[in-house]
């Protein structure tokens, strides 16, 4: 007769697809239940990462186990792993999973940068905050997930394309980030115009045939906006935690709310606000003008139920000819420095 004891050792000798140890050793048996006069046995169970095709593997050798233990019927459930397990684990991945950046047992940690919508500097503050990152010592990815609206590499002053070795692509360093975006495989600016499909395809290829090595922290520039690409780049990328830009008028922080409300919807969670373009100091006056309204952010991070985690005033960085980056402020422009302050807080924040 079939009994929670039998089906603990028969599941329990089933491996987790991703940590390659059997379910007994990685805290993978969450629950069973027994029916004996229906011959029905529910399981739950904690593997690395669900809702993938090694989950489906793994199901279906359960059911087979499961059944061939006596069972007429299974049900099965997964969760995740909680991330103190995951981080027992960690030390046990092959090089190739380290760096394998959608392998749960990679400790990158993905940073999405959103807004409501456009022109508020989504993307100058992507390029600013990996640079920081970067002056900060820690390993940093930045892909360029505006497929439509790429923008990156212009904004950093990268004129060298990506190295395709085989099948692998080589991304581009800059201040020590390493690039990828849509701009790198389009001739002479041209429209992206395909979706759907493609559109997978491409970040796929980002994420799986980029050349990153070992990261810290992986950025992404979404495109802007609560619209269907904005939402189908939410539902293709990893979990990330995510940062809404907003500039301060109150109707834009409205606006953000919505991208904000999508992350939550699409399981992304939100690390904080920053609001660009807070004021103007005027050079003469020394004095704040508040040229875009007040209060956007702090409205924003109420309504996000999430702190503000800087604000950032209009201001140019100081454009060098040799070394010609037109969106990125120097470590010691006062812009650079209030970026440098963000980058410190995102760091305590997810405590890399
Ligand atoms: N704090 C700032 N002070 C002055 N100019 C800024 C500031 N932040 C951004 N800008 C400028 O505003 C313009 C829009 O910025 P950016 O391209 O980063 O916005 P975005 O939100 O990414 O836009 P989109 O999503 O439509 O590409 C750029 O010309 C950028 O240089």
């Amino acid at each position: 007769m079939i009994n929670e004891q039998i089906v603990r050792e028969v599941v329990g000798e089933l491996k987790d697809p991703f940590l390659h140890k059997p379910l007994s050793e990685t805290d993978g048996i969450v629950s069973i239940s027994v029916k004996p006069e229906k011959k029905h046995v529910s399981v739950k169970l904690a593997i690395a990462k669900i809702n993938t095709a090694e989950q489906m593997n793994l199901q279906m050798k359960v059911v087979e186990v499961i059944k061939a233990a006596g069972a007429d019927s299974v049900g099965i459930r997964f969760e995740e792993l909680p991330a103190e397990t995951l981080e027992k684990f960690r030390g046990t991945a092959t090089a190739a999973e380290a760096q394998d950046l959608l392998s749960p047992l990679n400790n990158v940690e993905f940073i999405s940068i959103a807004s409501g919508k456009g022109g508020v500097g989504k993307s100058t503050v992507s390029v600013n905050l990996a640079v920081s990152l970067a002056r900060l010592g820690k390993k940093v990815g930045l892909i360029d997930a505006d497929i439509y609206g790429f923008s990156i590499p212009d904004m950093m002053g990268i004129t060298d394309l990506p190295i395709v070795r085989g099948e692998r692509i080589i991304p581009v360093e800059r201040f020590g980030v390493k690039v990828i975006s849509m701009g790198f495989f389009v001739e002479d600016n041209a429209p992206v115009v395909w979706r759907g499909p493609m559109l997978g395809k491409v970040l796929d290829q980002f994420f799986r045939d980029v050349e990153w090595g070992e990261l810290d922290y992986l950025i992404l520039d979404l495109p802007p906006g609560t619209g269907d690409v904005a939402l189908d780049i939410h539902q293709m990328i990893p979990t990330t935690k995510e940062i809404v830009v907003t500039t301060p008028h109150p109707t834009a922080a409205f606006v953000a709310a919505r991208a904000g409300a999508m992350a939550l919807q699409t399981d992304h969670s939100i690390l904080g606000v920053i609001e660009n373009m807070a004021w103007f100091q005027s050079k003469v006056t020394n004095e704040k003008e508040f040229v875009f309204g007040q209060g956007g952010g702090t409205r924003l991070a109420e309504e996000l139920r999430t702190e503000v985690l800087g604000q950032i005033p209009l201001g140019q960085p100081d454009w060098n000819e040799e070394d010609f980056a037109p969106s990125v402020y120097a470590e010691n422009h006062p812009i650079g420095k209030i970026y440098y302050d963000i980058a410190q807080k995102v760091i305590d924040k997810t405590k890399k």
